[in-house]
């Protein structure tokens, strides 16, 4: 039977899942690495600690399958999106931590430059999120580098490339359309880099990966995978939205890890937002027309629980605060927004940083994390009606009969409950929860010929969990209105040489 394996480098974690050809779960190996945060809104991560972990999680999943790489039909990549890494050509050591999606320290930057200048180009604003900021903010601040960079000795990678690089010996320094495309450097029509956007920010051609599609043969793995094909490579929300077999216009799902990102396939279109969303590349396999999406990125939802246990000291475990919210019966007036790397989709308030109102004596710690947990639904459903509204009248059609979920957060049954409450649409969770996993999985699958083709695939989807609302229409409108007066209490926080400081 052939076996494919996943490597998913998320935010917090990196894992490695090997599944057999029914696409189910043969051994996980998973591993955290270190959240650097050396100053309010910077945050960092170590991409030699990234890449020790990943070796160790690909040994680990081998050997709980009890499988050598040979016996691998291929691997696919799947990764945090936009987190910046550059290293030096010639020795393969990273020139400076890498900067991570959530990082705020380019606001200023996005500002001077112009937030709506390349939208057009890219489908983005120009916003911290995005790598081409950040790279340019690394030639700019790091000494030494922006002569390192012109005299052609640095490469730049999102972590797909990061891992390709190295898995491949240095061989191939590549990246697909999903993560290209969210550099701000890529145009959504053409799918290459858009020289015009690169003088703009100062970002030498030479530093860039080749952008290859999302699944076809990247080289051959060395090492822990040796002589395994690296067959895919995608975003973890477009991996996402493949694993839960949204390869129709119309379909999307929603993610619920570090942050919640919710994809809406809008097919061959590339449909531009009014409202506040992003336009993004769903996938392309090999030399097939690119499938495009439409995308609401929230950036905090997962971390506030870790937060929560690590900040605060609130519970010991992620699960825990699941028990917390339900030693009391609703927030008690709390209402929190965690705009802590400012508010992303469909505000886009870089000037927003988190508040807590509704504040009384009453309110306790139960409280507290009732109101963090429902800020993770508000958000969603914030994004939902966006995307109602860019696609009124498109032929993607209403996006929402119900809302497919993954992620890890996805194990609170209190946080789905009150998604399916404020959407007022039924939350379903499949069988194989790690769909990021297995979206690159079966996009790696599809280039080796494990899986034929994409009714192969979608005849697997099995719903394992569904919640439906129960929430009556005048308690969600009146809790909306609150959520909406919190949103602007957030919003304007920072003033100008606040921004200034943190981009210093
Ligand atoms: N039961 C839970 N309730 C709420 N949050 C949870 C729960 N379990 C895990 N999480 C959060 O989900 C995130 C992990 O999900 P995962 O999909 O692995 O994220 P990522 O891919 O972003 O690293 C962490 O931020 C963790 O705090
Ligand atoms: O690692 P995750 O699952 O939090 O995903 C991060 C996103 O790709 C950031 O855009």
């Amino acid at each position: 039977m052939p076996f494919v394996a996943a490597i998913d480098q998320g935010t917090t974690s990196s894992r490695c899942i090997v599944f057999d050809s029914d696409s189910r779960i043969v051994a996980i190996d998973q591993r955290e690495h270190r959240q650097i945060f050396p100053r309010p809104g910077w945050v960092e991560h170590d991409a030699s600690e990234i890449w020790e972990r990943v070796q160790q999680v690909v040994t680990g999943a081998l050997a709980k399958a009890g499988l050598r790489p040979d016996e691998l039909s291929a691997v696919g990549i799947t990764n945090q999106r936009e987190t910046t890494v550059l290293w030096d050509r010639a020795t393969g050591r990273p020139v400076h931590n890498a900067i991570v999606w959530q990082d705020t320290r380019t606001d200023v930057l996005c500002a001077e430059l112009g937030r709506h200048r390349f939208q057009a180009e890219t489908g983005l604003p120009l916003a911290s999120y995005f790598s081409g900021p950040k790279i340019r903010w690394l030639l700019d601040h790091v000494p030494g580098l922006r002569e390192r960079a012109e005299r052609g000795e640095l490469m730049f990678g999102t972590m797909d490339t990061w891992l390709i690089w190295n898995l491949t010996g240095g061989a191939a320094h590549v990246t697909d359309v999903t993560n290209a495309g969210r550099t701000s450097l890529m145009n959504l029509a053409t799918l290459g880099w858009d020289p015009k956007i690169l003088a703009a920010l100062g970002v030498p051609e030479s530093v860039l990966p080749e952008i290859r599609s999302s699944a076809e043969h990247y080289g051959t793995a060395t090492g822990v995978l040796e002589g395994v094909p690296i067959a895919a490579a995608l975003g973890d929300q477009h991996a996402a939205l493949l694993g839960q077999t949204c390869f129709d216009p119309g379909e999307a799902k929603s993610t619920y890890g570090t942050g919640a990102f919710l994809l809406l396939n809008t097919g061959k279109e590339i449909v531009r937002s009014s409202h506040g969303l992003l336009t993004t590349l769903g996938y392309q396999f090999g030399g097939e027309p690119p499938v495009y999406a439409l995308e609401g990125s929230i950036a905090n939802t997962g971390s506030l629980t870790q937060w929560l246990r690590d900040k605060m000291g609130l519970i010991a475990t992620a699960a825990e605060v699941e028990t917390l919210a339900l030693s009391v019966e609703d927030s008690g007036g709390l209402y929190f927004v965690p705009a802590f790397s400012g508010l992303f989709a469909p505000h886009w308030s870089p000037d927003a940083r988190g508040v807590l109102v509704g504040m009384t004596g009453y309110a306790g710690k139960g409280h507290l994390a009732r109101a963090v947990l429902e800020s993770t639904a508000w958000q969603t459903r914030e994004v939902v009606d966006a995307m109602l509204l860019d696609v009124a009248g498109l032929s993607a059609g209403m996006p929402l009969r119900s809302l497919r979920v993954d992620g890890g957060m996805t194990a609170n049954n209190l946080l789905m409950q009150t998604i399916a409450d404020v959407l007022d649409v039924p939350v379903e969770r499949p069988f194989v929860a790690e769909t990021t996993c297995l979206g690159a999985a079966h996009a790696a699958g599809l280039v080796t010929g494990v899986w034929p083709d994409l009714d192969a695939l979608r005849a697997e989807w099995r719903r394992a969990a569904e919640w439906t609302p129960r929430m009556d229409a005048a308690t969600r409108s009146r809790h909306q209105r609150k959520w909406a007066k919190a949103v602007e209490r957030a919003k304007g926080w920072l003033d100008a040489d606040d921004l200034e400081e943190e981009d210093s």
